[in-house]
């Protein structure tokens, strides 16, 4: 059985005091912590075997290679990929999405053809599909949200047709927290002869992702949402799909023949990725991955369902607080968004901050749904495992001294 209280020794950063208050740390959906393991994992590399990677044929360049290429094998163990030549390492969720727009979209997508998208979608998941779709002449659709903030699964069937040619979603909203049907999706999208792409940002950190079960085309997602490094993600995509694709960027690494006027390319999955790699930060995501596993994602969904199953009834009795999406506990991962009424987003995340309580304030790179829900901006705390209940009970004590301090209105 873990023990969540002794994992926050893990986080030195936890450990310290925000405007004389202990710091409560709630922005896990803009980026998490990272374990000491994941720090050492860092300061190994360049301490010791600090040297590029593929082509040395000396100790250290094998070492590097070896560590490189070893966390390709535990991040494709983490997702249930097939192999790893289907585990590409990017700078992040949004790198993944941008080649995909490039590299499969411009070669498949045609004039006339439809891409899928939500109302939920952040914008990484939206502009790549927005630029391709005027760079081809396709149209891009998007499906709603229901009134208690899901996924409108019943328009979806209508929206996903035979000019289908990309259904692209997140797995879980970073606003609404709500965890959308991703394998209904898939199965409408293969339906419908599309290939479906998820945004597995805010999913893979907190939960299970078996890429096989999943019949997910393409998932993408970041190290720095899961305890790694900044700069390092992954692009899942069948080789079936990956063999079709063209790189993004050229240069050294992924090429066989490099010849006067024309080159041939490595095989996957060196073919996508052209030049010195984020070889510290693979590394200290294979770290992470050692680290989240040793825990186990089903624990941390459970301890995490557990903190929003004490929080949310606590949020719901504040007069005036307002939370978006799924307003069932069981349907609502630990993001959590919500305003409070006469206060603005920004001074409410500044007047928490005052009491040592981080969350986020805005419209969390998914202005689309803010136009949505008709609201400016919301705050936004976001748990991760190593969170507590007295940590929700510090956000639910800083609002109600908020709501108080506010009370008469004073701007
Ligand atoms: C659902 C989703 N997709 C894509 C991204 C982009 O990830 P990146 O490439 O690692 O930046 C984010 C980051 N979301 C947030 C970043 O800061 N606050 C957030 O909610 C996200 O939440």
């Amino acid at each position: 059985m873990i023990d969540f209280t002794q994992l926050r020794k893990d986080f030195p950063i936890l450990f310290q005091e925000v405007n004389d208050e202990p710091l409560v740390y709630l922005d896990n959906a803009a980026t998490t912590q990272k374990p000491t393991l994941v720090l050492d994992a860092l300061r190994h590399y360049y301490e010791n075997d600090n040297a590029n990677v593929h082509r040395g044929v000396h100790t250290l360049a094998e070492r590097a290679t070896a560590d490189y290429e070893n966390s390709r094998e535990k991040i494709r163990t983490f997702i249930n990929a097939k192999e790893t030549a289907e585990v590409l390492f990017t700078r992040g969720t949004t790198t993944g999405l941008n080649w995909l727009s490039r590299s499969y979209g411009d070669a498949f997508v045609q004039e006339g053809d439809e891409i899928v998208i939500s109302f939920m979608e952040h914008h990484s998941n939206i502009i790549p599909w927005q630029q391709l779709a005027n760079r081809k002449g396709a149209t891009l659709r998007y499906i709603s949200i229901t009134e208690d903030g899901f996924l409108d699964l019943e328009e979806a069937k209508k929206v996903i047709n035979s000019k289908t040619a990309i259904v692209s979603i997140a797995h879980v909203s970073n606003v609404l927290g709500v965890v959308n049907p991703i394998k209904e999706l898939v199965q409408l999208a293969h339906q419908n002869g599309a290939v479906m792409i998820v945004d597995g940002a805010q999913a893979v950190p907190h939960m299970k992702v078996d890429v096989q079960e999943l019949d997910a085309d393409f998932y993408a997602f970041s190290g720095h949402k899961m305890c790694g490094p900044t700069g390092i993600g992954v692009l899942y995509g069948k080789r079936e799909l990956l063999e079709q694709m063209e790189p993004i960027e050229f240069g050294g690494e992924m090429i066989d023949f490099v010849n006067l006027y024309d080159s041939t390319w490595k095989e996957l999955p060196w073919k996508f990725e052209a030049g010195t790699p984020n070889i510290a930060g693979a590394i200290a995501l294979g770290a992470a991955i050692d680290y989240l596993s040793e825990i186990g994602m089903d624990s941390i969904h459970r301890y995490e369902q557990e903190l929003v199953d004490y929080v949310m009834p606590k949020l719901q009795a504040i007069d005036g607080l307002t939370i978006y999406g799924p307003q069932d506990t069981k349907d609502h991962t630990g993001v959590l968004a919500f305003n409070l009424e006469g206060v603005h987003p920004h001074d409410l995340a500044t007047a928490l901050d005052m009491e040592g309580v981080a969350v986020r304030a805005g419209h969390h790179c998914a202005q689309p749904l803010m136009k949505y829900l008709h609201l400016p901006a919301t705050a936004r705390a976001s748990f991760y495992f190593y969170n507590n209940k007295a940590d929700a009970d510090r956000l639910i004590f800083a609002l109600e001294a908020t709501k108080e301090f506010f009370k008469d209105g004073i701007i």
